[in-house]
């Protein structure tokens, strides 16, 4: 018979019981060898009658940044809510890569996948350091059983330097987050998407309420970020995705009003039409 010590060795916590099981990662599966990471196909949404997404394209390459603008009540929240699987939508389709159907996935299950979503209100511990915000962020990843149970790998811990250096907050490791400029709390909350290595990335409005310095950094941020990650930023400060924008996408009514360069989306009478009758 064996001794408790031997069936400790050979005790997998997450082979016991269904509901400790780790989320799969989706890494290997997915698949953008014809480009997009993500596909979001003639999606509707529907509040009483009403359409927050009324069939819905959008393509989003691998590793692009792409800032989808739109005036208020054009479909940006809800689009966001769509992909994360906040919300299910009444029709249409969503993969993550050309093999993953998201809308078979909850929404935590999206989350660990490889899907971060960054609110516009910051929700870190703000009695922790920087460093334990970042060393918490990473315990929710997959291996969630294991970071928990055991002190960081060196691999974790190089990756939160990687991050903290991103991010612009090395020197700052050690302080309190509520003592954080505002700026540095989004930064960090950016940071503890980061560590989880999310391949998409969806910011919402990630420069209100920041200084002109501020605003200059998250830009060069967000850029910075581009080729690793896809980069989806909804942003209501034209200046700001001027300064960030390869390709703009204009909602409006639910839908695709426009997609192009800055200059392109900016001189298109329909989008200027739209913002004028704000
Ligand atoms: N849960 C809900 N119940 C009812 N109506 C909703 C709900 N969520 C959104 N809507 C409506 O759907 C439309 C699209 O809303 P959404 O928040 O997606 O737009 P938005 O582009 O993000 O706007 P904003 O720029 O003002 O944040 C709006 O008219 C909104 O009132």
């Amino acid at each position: 018979m064996k001794s408790i010590e031997q069936l400790r060795e050979t005790w997998r916590r997450d082979q016991v019981f269904d509901f400790v099981q780790p989320t799969p990662a989706f890494d290997k599966a997915i698949d953008t060898s014809h480009g997009p990471i993500l596909y979001v196909e003639d999606v509707s949404v529907s509040f009483d009658g009403f359409k927050a997404l009324n069939n819905l394209n959008l393509y989003i390459d691998d590793g692009e940044l792409r800032c989808i603008i739109g005036p208020n009540g054009a479909g940006k929240t809800t689009m966001m809510d769509v992909i994360t699987g906040k919300t299910k939508p009444d029709t249409g389709s969503i993969w993550f890569g050309q093999r993953i159907d998201l809308l078979k996935r909850a929404e935590h299950e999206i989350a660990r996948g490889g899907i971060g979503r960054k609110f516009q209100k910051p929700t870190i511990f703000e009695a922790l350091s920087v460093f334990e915000n970042l060393e918490l962020a990473t315990a929710s990843n997959k291996k969630v059983w294991y970071t928990l149970n055991h002190d960081l790998s060196g691999e974790q811990r190089d990756r939160i330097d990687e991050v903290l250096q991103q991010i612009g907050l090395t020197e700052h490791y050690q302080q309190e987050a509520g003592a954080l400029s505002h700026g540095q709390k989004q930064w960090l909350e950016i940071g503890m998407l980061l560590v989880q290595n999310p391949r998409v990335l969806l910011v919402d409005e990630p420069v209100a309420g920041m200084t002109g310095e501020e605003v200059e950094h998250t830009a060069q941020l967000l850029t910075s970020l581009a080729g690793r990650h896809s980069v989806i930023v909804v942003e209501h400060d034209m200046a700001f995705v001027r300064s960030i924008a390869r390709k703009v996408t204009v909602l409006h009514q639910g839908s695709v009003l426009a997609e192009g360069s800055m200059d392109q989306v900016q001189n298109d009478p329909r989008v200027i039409e739209v913002y004028l009758g704000e």
